[in-house]
């Protein structure tokens, strides 16, 4: 599937046979079954920008009756802990799936006769995830299928500003060629299921427009800002989660631009990002865990209230006049772990792009997965 142009590569059957709870499946995986994601997101079958999930049907939340579906995520890095733009393809691709054998948990599924539509509840890495999708039901069979005139929108797990204005020193081995003299960028940090820092594109010597950024310029910058953060053990101690260590790492460096593109219809605003993740690689959708993150921000400095809906573009929903971008919405504040966190509801769309058997055969080391780095 893919959300703005960001694919998802769903795994629904043929995955090994996991137990344990959901972050113990991810480590096992990552241990003992990594050439899967390999042989799916590297080349030949994959790309450096490719992004899947694993379906997982026996999660502990899953057995609880908390959750219908666990869901691990796939990077060209690893296994990320939130995903926006997968869940919000997910979450349709189970509403549309009739198969009790992939999707169990598929007649606790109920649809909502008033609002026509289905909630989802996604166990992921980084919690309980709550999607809901407008859905359309037939008279005749009682089955329904995603309605694709309105969006999907999910509920996040909570998220927060970390650090606020955070002063980052450059050393010399890590400067790149527009920062110009300057030896410290200053840096905002969130979380949003993954932690994120955030900051304007002139933050790193950069214009602030990014009508057409400079993508490879821009990943070097954000790659070495990356560096210089995680080499500060002052710095990597935001990234504090009180939930699981497993959450506690910098996943991504987003760059943004305030006040460009179209806002959606009941949207107060609007701004366009680039988001660099995992090991560099970029999001094509607004990104669904980013916007979590910016929201928090912006909330805990006091630029947006509850209830206020904003838009969040990427290039590729700039580049189609505003199709595609999500928005986010701050609908409550929680508490998580002695500080102020905000529920965010994000939407927005995703679309099939096919069905497909993926062979790897015995013997074939080149088409095991390779990539060119
Ligand atoms: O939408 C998101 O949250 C994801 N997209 C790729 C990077 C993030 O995990």
């Amino acid at each position: 599937m893919h959300t703005t142009g960001e694919p998802t590569r769903i795994v629904y059957s043929g995955f090994p046979e996991l137990r344990g709870t959901l972050l113990e499946q991810r480590a096992l995986t990552r241990s003992h079954h990594d050439y899967i994601r390999r042989s799916l997101i590297y080349e030949p079958r994959g790309h450096r920008d490719m992004y899947g999930a694993i379906l997982r049907p026996r999660t502990e939340l899953v057995d609880a009756g908390q959750a219908h579906m666990g869901v691990l995520f796939l990077t060209h890095e690893g296994y990320s802990t939130m995903c926006g733009h997968a869940t919000i393809a997910i979450s349709r691709l189970l509403v549309d799936c009739t198969d009790t054998a992939l999707f169990p948990r598929r007649d606790e599924l109920l649809f909502d006769e008033e609002r026509k539509e289905v909630e989802v509840r996604l166990h992921v890495p980084c919690g309980l995830v709550r999607a809901t999708v407008p859905a359309i039901k037939s008279s005749d069979s009682g089955n329904w299928c995603a309605d694709t005139t309105r969006t999907i929108h999910y509920l996040s797990v909570p998220s927060f500003a970390a650090g606020i204005g955070l002063s980052v020193p450059i050393p010399p081995s890590l400067r790149w060629p527009n920062l110009g003299d300057r030896e410290n960028v200053i840096v905002d940090v969130a979380y949003g299921g993954a932690f994120y820092i955030v900051l304007p594109a002139p933050a790193l010597g950069f214009s602030p427009s990014l009508a057409h950024p400079d993508i490879a310029a821009l990943s070097d910058a954000t790659k070495k800002l990356r560096a210089a953060f995680n080499a500060s053990a002052e710095l990597r101690s935001y990234l504090h989660h009180p939930d699981h260590e497993d959450l506690q790492f910098l996943y991504s460096v987003f760059v943004t631009e305030p006040g460009r593109g179209v806002p959606a219809p009941e949207s107060a605003g609007a701004e366009t990002g680039l988001c660099f993740f995992a090991d560099q690689q970029v999001d094509r959708s607004p990104t669904g865990s980013g916007v979590q993150a910016r929201v928090a921000l912006a909330v805990e400095k006091g630029e947006r209230k509850l209830g206020q809906r904003w838009t969040y573009h990427s290039i590729v929903s700039n580049a189609y006049g505003g199709k595609g971008g999500f928005t986010g919405t701050p609908v409550e504040e929680t508490e998580i772990g002695g500080r102020r966190g905000v529920r965010v509801r994000v939407s927005g769309w995703a679309n099939y792009t096919g069905f497909g058997t993926f062979v790897v055969e015995e013997g074939d080391e080149v088409g095991g997965g390779f990539s060119l780095e």
